[in-house]
C-alpha cells in the first residue's frame, strides 16, 4: 500500500535529521516542506511567532490542540525549561501515530504527552486525567470551527488563568473568522495580530494573540 504524505515527511526526516536534535528535526520537516510536498505544519516564519511568544511565556504547562506530524510540537517542546510540559492533541490516529516517532526521533518526548482523540472530550479531561492545574500557554491549530468552542470550553472547565495565552494559527488562511469575532469582541482577552505568511508559501496568513485576563 502505497506511503501517506507524513510518512514520506517522517522518513524524511529519519534519514536527513540527527537523533536527539530537535533544531534538525525542524530543518529537515521546512526542507522537505518547501522543496517536495507542501503540508500544513505552522513553519518556520509563523513559527518564529511561535518561539517568541513561548519564550516570552516560559510556560511550565503547554496545551496544543493539533499535533499533525509534530513539527509545532517539536518547536514548543525545545524551548520548555526542566520540568516543564507540553499536552498536545491530534484526532487522526495516522497522524498520532507519525507525531509519536517524530517527537521521540527529537529527543523531546520526556517533556510531550501526545493524546489522541477529539479535543471537546479531552479538554474536560485534562484537570483529573493529566493533572492539569491552569494552563499558562494555548497554542490552537486543529479544526478552524474548533477554535471557539474549545477556547469557551477551556474557560468552562476553569484551565485558564489570568494572564493565560492563546496562539491561534490560520486566522486569514484557512481562516477562522468567528473566532476573531469572539476572541477580540470579549472584554476577557487582550489580542494581537501578527500578520505572516502561509507555511512555504506566498499568501498572507496571521497569527492571533489572546492573553486571558481573569
Ligand atoms: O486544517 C488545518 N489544521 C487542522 C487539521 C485538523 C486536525 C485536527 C486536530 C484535532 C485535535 C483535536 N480535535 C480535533 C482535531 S482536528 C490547517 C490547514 C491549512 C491549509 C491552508 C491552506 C490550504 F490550501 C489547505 C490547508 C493550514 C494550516 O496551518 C492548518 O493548521
Ligand atoms: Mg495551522
Amino acid at each position: 500500500m502505497n506511503q501517506s504524505k507524513e510518512q514520506r515527511i517522517l522518513n524524511y526526516v529519519l534519514q536527513n535529521a540527527v537523533r536527539g536534535d530537535p533544531c534538525s528535526v525542524i530543518d529537515a520537516i521546512d526542507t522537505y516542506c518547501s522543496q517536495k510536498e507542501w503540508a500544513m505544519n505552522v513553519g518556520n516564519e509563523k513559527g518564529l511567532i511561535l518561539d517568541k511568544t513561548v519564550e516570552e511565556i516560559n510556560p511550565s504547562v503547554a496545551l496544543e490542540l493539533g499535533t499533525y506530524c509534530g513539527y509545532s510540537a517539536v518547536r514548543i517542546a525545545r524551548l520548555l525549561k526542566a520540568g516543564a510540559r507540553l499536552l498536545t492533541v491530534e484526532f487522526n490516529p495516522e497522524f498520532a501515530a507519525i507525531a509519536k516517532q517524530m517527537i521521540e526521533f527529537a529527543g523531546v518526548q520526556d517533556k510531550v504527552t501526545l493524546i489522541e482523540g477529539p479535543s471537546e472530550e479531552i479538554i474536560p479531561q485534562l484537570k483529573k486525567k493529566y493533572e492539569v492545574d491552569t494552563l499558562d500557554f494555548v497554542f490552537v491549530d486543529h479544526w478552524k470551527d474548533r477554535y471557539t468552542p474549545d477556547t469557551i470550553l477551556l474557560q468552562e472547565c476553569s484551565l485558564l488563568r489570568k494572564g493565560s495565552v492563546l496562539l491561534a494559527d490560520n486566522i486569514i488562511v484557512p481562516g477562522a473568522p468567528e473566532f476573531v469575532n469572539y476572541i477580540r469582541n470579549n472584554p476577557r482577552f487582550q489580542c494581537t495580530n501578527y500578520p505572516s505568511h502561509l507555511e512555504y508559501m506566498k499568501v498572507q496568513d496571521a497569527m492571533e494573540k489572546a492573553v486571558f485576563l481573569g
